[in-house]
């Protein structure tokens, strides 16, 4: 469950300063799937940035299964991130390591001692098994973006925070892709917030929220 309460952060710009959220509450179910919408510059990619204890609040809570991020510190905040899942617009891997590699790298810096015993299982299900050893660039931005889910799914998060992660693919793919985010959530009982400009894509979450003068509202 994650439980936000009169959270305020600002942005400053030079002498400007920019009140991106100024008491901004809402709670999300567990388990839930949730789609963030909102207008460019609304605070959607700083809003998952807050959640995932990459930017601190200035004032308020932040509360995820129990822990309370926004009272943090960086050692504190670090070990929490290994229980989250990161995918982003523009897959992020490294160009120089396989599809294989990519998807361990994360979880071998993280749990050295332990065996991925998810990794047959994922791979298999995102259709990357006879990839496993291309180059990232060997791949189409669809398949990529399938590794950045295997990456993200392998550490067995409780939450999984997706940057448009689609802002990339053409309509058929995007629908590919969130169609196997979502179902690879539901079955493992993650907890995912994605955000998207996409309106054909909220048809497979459970809820529809949008941000807007920061503040967010669950479309109906
Ligand atoms: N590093 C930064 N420094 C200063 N201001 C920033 C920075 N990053 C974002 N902002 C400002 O914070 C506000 C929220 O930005 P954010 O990127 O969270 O919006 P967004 O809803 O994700 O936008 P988009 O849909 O275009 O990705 C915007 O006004 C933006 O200009």
């Amino acid at each position: 469950m994650i439980s936000v309460t009169d959270l305020c952060f600002h942005r400053q710009d030079g002498e400007q300063v920019h009140q991106v959220f100024d008491g901004l509450s809402f709670e999300i179910k567990s388990q839930e799937q949730v789609v963030l919408l909102g207008d460019s510059g609304s605070g959607k990619t700083t809003l998952l940035n807050l959640l995932s204890g990459l930017l601190s609040p200035h004032s308020g809570q932040i509360v995820i299964n129990g822990e309370q991020i926004s009272s943090y510190n960086a050692l504190q905040l670090a070990y929490y991130r290994r229980k989250i899942g990161l995918i982003f617009q523009r897959y992020q891997l490294l160009d120089c390591l396989s599809v294989k590699q990519n998807i361990l790298f994360q979880y071998k810096l993280n749990f050295p001692r332990q065996r991925p015993i998810e990794f047959e299982c994922l791979t298999e299900q995102l259709g990357l098994t006879d990839k496993l050893h291309k180059l990232p660039n060997q791949l189409s931005g669809g398949e990529q973006q399938r590794v950045g889910i295997a990456r993200a799914l392998l550490n067995q998060p409780q939450l999984v925070l997706a940057d448009e992660p689609t802002g990339n693919l053409d309509q058929a793919r995007s629908q590919q892709v969130v169609e196997l985010l979502t179902s690879l959530c539901k079955t493992r009982r993650i907890n995912l917030v994605m955000v998207t400009h996409s309106q054909q894509l909220t048809r497979y979450f459970d809820s529809v929220k949008v941000l807007a003068n920061g503040q967010l509202n669950e479309r109906n």
